[in-house]
């Protein structure tokens, strides 16, 4: 093949909308460069021109155990489906992935695409990319595009409206400026030197702020900053509160670090200003209810949403514990179907402190918080599509990220939204190639974007451009700890509730979590009795929808077949569910009575026995469900309870997977002799490595073959769903 196509085609499939709002861009700036195609979410290949588009560019992330994203799974059946060799004969194409290498299945989808269409008959055109989520993803995709426009031209035809010499001179001239931006030394931020010199009395306050602009700042840190009497301002925000006059929250301005940035030197690799989408148009004279508490009506989930009761919750931990879990009971009614394992999405809004501290940073007054709005755009990304009568609060609420790691194409738009030529500079060197070590310490950070806009107080970004480069606000998704045989219309789950000091010592807090934990109200008294069920009376709902388990993380139909279950921390949440369900089912059969000559024999035969491996750091402090996992080991629901302490007082630390080495030979005969299944919950990182290694030891040590093969034989446990995980990173 070497003619040029005529057509492109971008294909996307996306979990959370990274893969999403990359194949957007790509199509875009295809277009403005005189190319001609179309873009298409893969689960609507049936409209695309498939066979058609010479050209084929997919982006494609991850989600579960290297699955692809749900809006992919009609796809990938036709493909699976498709045995003709030659069905992609006339196409050349090539893959971006997007990962995480806290995942060892990493960029599976991408590479499954891609050995996929080769079997179909395409070639590759260019070679594919791997991003790492866990690195950044900008690392990859940000080179892999540039090298794109290099190599499409050999491949597809400029065709477009556009004529190939303005489009070629337009390149030109955003070549320039995406790629050189020479360092003028009048535009340099401040030196260290200036800075003291500049700085009021006592200098020393100030010394820490070695190669930062700006520090860490919180409002107490902020007052005894305050040159003069402190009482004079303690007064003032007195005055203020009582004269009503609204307070906002203070976000954390980034420390940042300009080391790599010199007078006269070039900063390159700056990423391309993506293009605008986005258009909010005010609707004339026209306000909303303030819907606080009810979830938009453009939010857009795969089944209807329900607003399910808070009926109980319990604080799992001990006051003095480094974490703090919570249960918590949900009354969703009959019509919700759900296994143990399944899954369910909280739709939990953004922080309303922050929402309206960043409202108020973008100068929109209270008044103007429940206007009504329409969101237009071509190519609109799915979060928005539905968002045509809405309001600004509401959209900042519930369809945009504040908190997710920022992209470099957020600094890039804000660099053109400041009226301070340092700050732009600094922005343009935050995502240039020079400022890379920045950028990554800059994510490590997990600013919000109240944060960011602080750090740069002249930057004025149109609220339509934030609405572009934000992510999307998405559920977030927990395991359902118990049987519904058990708990009828009744869901119960655990979640650590995330909060922690960055290292650069600002406070963070998740979305959904702090959510739940401030609305049931446990809070307060922070030293509330651990493992205490506390009914809930008052009307307090969560919105909520479940997702039926994609990937078969679910108790096996026989319920003869020997179940291993391997969960540290708040991983044994799904496995209460398992163990809650096989007690019922159980005692169901004990009250029916067995039959035959021994009848508790044939009953006790029914069940296949259930190891269970469970970890935590201490046993007085962090010991989730502890009344629930003795009694299922009183009662014989779990057969051998294997527990990993990994900080007690004068202990070695203990892990999981050490259990699973001393513990190889009874495994064996389990997994391999007795055909077990192998459950494991919990983090990507260390742990889920640590047992992959442990469960290959077994492997070479029982079976006799060497580590290479060991490998081997689990990758096909995954694929065969004899062994499954349930990660996240
Ligand atoms: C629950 C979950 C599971 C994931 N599993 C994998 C995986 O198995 N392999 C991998 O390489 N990346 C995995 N990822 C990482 C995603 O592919 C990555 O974060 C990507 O940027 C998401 O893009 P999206 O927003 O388009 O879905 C996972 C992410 C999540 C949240």
């Amino acid at each position: 093949m070497t003619d040029l196509a005529s057509e492109y085609l971008v294909l996307w499939a996306s979990q959370t909308g990274n893969a999403e709002w990359i194949a957007k861009n790509i199509h875009t700036e295809a277009g403005k460069k005189g190319y001609k195609g179309e873009c298409f979410v893969m689960d609507e290949f049936d409209r695309a021109p498939l066979q058609k588009a010479g050209i084929i560019i997919m982006v494609s992330s991850n989600t579960g155990d290297g699955d692809s994203p749900d809006n992919s799974l009609k796809f990938w059946r036709f493909l699976r489906r498709n045995k003709d060799k030659t069905y992609f004969a006339n196409t050349r194409f090539t893959v971006l992935g997007l990962g995480d290498s806290n995942y060892s299945n990493f960029n599976n989808s991408g590479k499954k695409l891609e050995k996929k269409f080769k079997d179909l008959g395409a070639q590759v055109f260019y070679e594919k990319g791997l991003a790492d989520d866990a690195e950044g993803l900008e690392n990859v995709v940000d080179p892999w595009i540039e090298k794109l426009w290099e190599v499409l031209p050999t491949v597809l035809k400029q065709t477009g409206s556009a004529s190939i010499e303005a489009s070629v001179a337009h390149e030109k001239e955003l070549e320039k400026e995406m790629t050189e931006l020479a360092i003028n030394p009048v535009d340099m931020p401040y030196s260290m030197k200036d800075r003291k010199n500049n700085l009021p009395e006592p200098i020393e306050k100030y010394t820490n702020l070695e190669n930062t602009l700006v520090d860490n700042y919180t409002m107490d840190a902020r007052k005894e900053k305050l040159p003069g009497n402190v009482a004079d301002y303690t007064q003032l925000e007195n005055t203020l509160v009582n004269s009503k006059i609204k307070t906002f929250k203070s976000g954390f301005p980034l420390a940042i670090s300009l080391a790599g940035l010199e007078a006269g030197a070039k900063l390159t690799g700056l990423p391309r200003v993506s293009v605008p989408v986005v258009k909010l148009t005010k609707l004339d004279g026209q306000k909303a209810e303030d819907m606080s508490g009810k979830v938009p009506d453009f939010v857009s989930t795969p089944v209807p949403i329900t607003y399910a009761p808070v009926t109980m919750v319990s604080c799992l931990t001990a006051p003095d514990a480094v974490k703090r879990t919570l249960e918590v009971e949900l009354d969703v009614g009959q019509d919700n179907l759900f296994e143990p394992g399944d899954a369910f999405g909280v739709l939990a809004p953004n922080d309303e402190e922050l929402v309206e501290a960043i409202l108020n940073r973008l100068g929109i007054p209270e008044e103007e918080y429940h206007h009504l709005y329409k969101v237009e755009g071509e190519n609109l990304p799915t979060h928005l599509q539905k968002a045509t009568s809405t309001t600004v609060i509401e959209l900042f609420r519930y369809a945009v990220d504040l908190t997710s790691h920022p992209r470099k194409a957020l600094f890039r738009m804000l660099a053109d939204s400041t009226t301070d030529p340092k700050e732009k500079l600094m922005l343009m060197y935050i995502c240039s190639k020079q400022g890379n070590t920045t950028f990554n310490a800059i994510r490590e950070e997990s600013p919000t974007l109240l944060d960011i806009l602080e750090t740069f107080p002249h930057c004025h970004p149109p609220i339509d451009r934030l609405l572009d480069l934000l992510p999307a606000h998405m559920p977030r998704f927990y395991s359902i700890s118990s049987s519904p045989l058990k708990r009828q219309g009744k869901i119960r789950f655990a979640f650590n509730v995330v909060e922690y000091i960055t290292v650069g010592k600002a406070q963070r807090k998740g979305v959904a979590t702090p959510w739940m934990d401030k609305i049931t109200n446990l809070i307060p008294s922070r030293s509330t009795p651990t493992n205490v069920e506390i009914a809930v009376t008052q009307d307090i709902k969560v919105p909520m929808y479940i997702r039926q388990n994609a990937n078969a993380f679910v108790l096996p139909q026989k319920t003869e077949r020997p179940l291993v279950l391997i969960g540290p921390g708040t991983g044994i949440a799904p496995f209460i569910g398992f163990l809650e369900h096989r007690q019922t089912q159980r005692n169901i059969r004990l009250s029916m009575g067995g039959i035959g000559h021994q009848p508790r024999q044939q009953i006790r035969d029914a069940f296949g026995p259930i190891y269970v491996y469970y970890g935590f750091r201490e046993k007085a402090r962090d010991f989730l469900f502890e009344k629930e996992i003795r009694e299922f080991e009183n009662d014989g629901t779990i057969s051998l309870l294997r527990i990993a302490e990994s900080r007690a007082a004068n202990a070695p630390k203990v892990y999981v997977q050490d259990l699973i080495k001393q513990d190889s030979a009874k495994l064996y005969d389990l997994i391999v002799g007795k055909d077990a299944a192998i459950y494991i919950c919990g983090d990507a990182k260390g742990m889920a490595k640590g047992v992959q290694d442990a469960l290959a030891e077994m492997l070479v040590e029982h079976q006799k073959i060497d580590l290479l093969e060991a490998n081997k034989t689990l990758v096909g446990w995954i694929s065969s769903k004899k062994y499954l995980r349930d990660l996240w990173a």
